[in-house]
């Protein structure tokens, strides 16, 4: 009897991207960190988590309203299938706090065995150390931190003293900035203006259509 072997390989092991943000607006820095992810990391999703209530930054100022800035990034994402919108945040109350979002994510079925990565420009892999339980997040996933304003991933001293995984994304600089958006925007700039340097041509339209950022005020739906 001939020996039996085996037709069926072992399962892979899913690999899956979580990038969160306020997107306010969601800009081409966000998506250009996002496709370097995909394909150095070799994801078969990334997950793009916007920050239902981002508490540190609330506390400095008003942000656009969260359905809006989630309907910028759905028409942003929309042309990629391994990228996906999550809501989690939204539907929950209180602050945004990444590890309750991982919490959540990691205990749904679908999600049994991947490997998770948590993408992050270094102005936020700086900030880590004031995360709410951020040692604890930092066993949960591996980081993978994307240069930013000519500043190279760099550990801070907090973080250096925490053991954590890390990819390092190569990522081409894209000198763009939600802040330095809503500025130009402010300042009475189009939004067909920035496209396509800063801003998707679908989320400029978004932006034009709902009046965000102006001083005008936005027309309802
Ligand atoms: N141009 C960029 N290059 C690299 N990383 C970026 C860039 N823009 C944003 N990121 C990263 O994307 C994540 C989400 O950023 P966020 O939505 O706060 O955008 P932002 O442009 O930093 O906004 P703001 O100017 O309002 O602070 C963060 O980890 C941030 O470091
Ligand atoms: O968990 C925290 O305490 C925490 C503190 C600051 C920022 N974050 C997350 O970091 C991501 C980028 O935040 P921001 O403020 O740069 O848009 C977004 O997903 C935030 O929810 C998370």
């Amino acid at each position: 009897m001939p020996a039996t072997t085996s037709s069926s390989s072992p399962a892979r092991i899913r690999r899956i991207g979580l990038f969160g943000g306020s997107f306010d607006p969601v800009h081409v820095g966000h998506r250009q960190l996002a496709e370097c992810a995909l394909a150095q990391l070799g994801l078969d999703e990334l997950r793009w988590v916007v920050a239902g209530q981002p508490w540190q930054k609330e506390r400095a100022r008003e942000l656009a309203p969260a359905a809006d800035r989630a309907a910028m990034v759905a028409l942003a994402i929309a042309d990629e299938p391994r990228f996906r919108l999550e809501r989690c945040e939204l539907d929950r109350s209180g602050p945004s706090y990444t590890i309750d979002t991982v919490d959540q994510l990691q205990a749904r079925p679908d999600a049994a065995g991947a490997q998770w990565f948590l993408l992050l420009g270094q102005d936020q892999y700086a900030n880590l150390a004031t995360w709410h339980r951020w040692p604890e997040l930092l066993q949960r996933v591996e980081l993978a931190v994307a240069a930013r304003d000519g500043q190279p991933p760099r550990t801070s001293a907090a973080l250096a003293a925490v053991p954590h995984r890390l990819s390092v994304l190569a990522m081409p600089p894209v000198a763009v900035s939600s802040t330095a958006l809503r500025t130009a925007l402010q300042g009475g700039a189009s939004a067909r203006s920035l496209v396509p340097d800063r801003l998707a041509a679908a989320v400029a339209q978004y932006v034009e259509r709902r009046g965000l950022y102006h001083s005008t005020p936005a027309r309802p739906g």
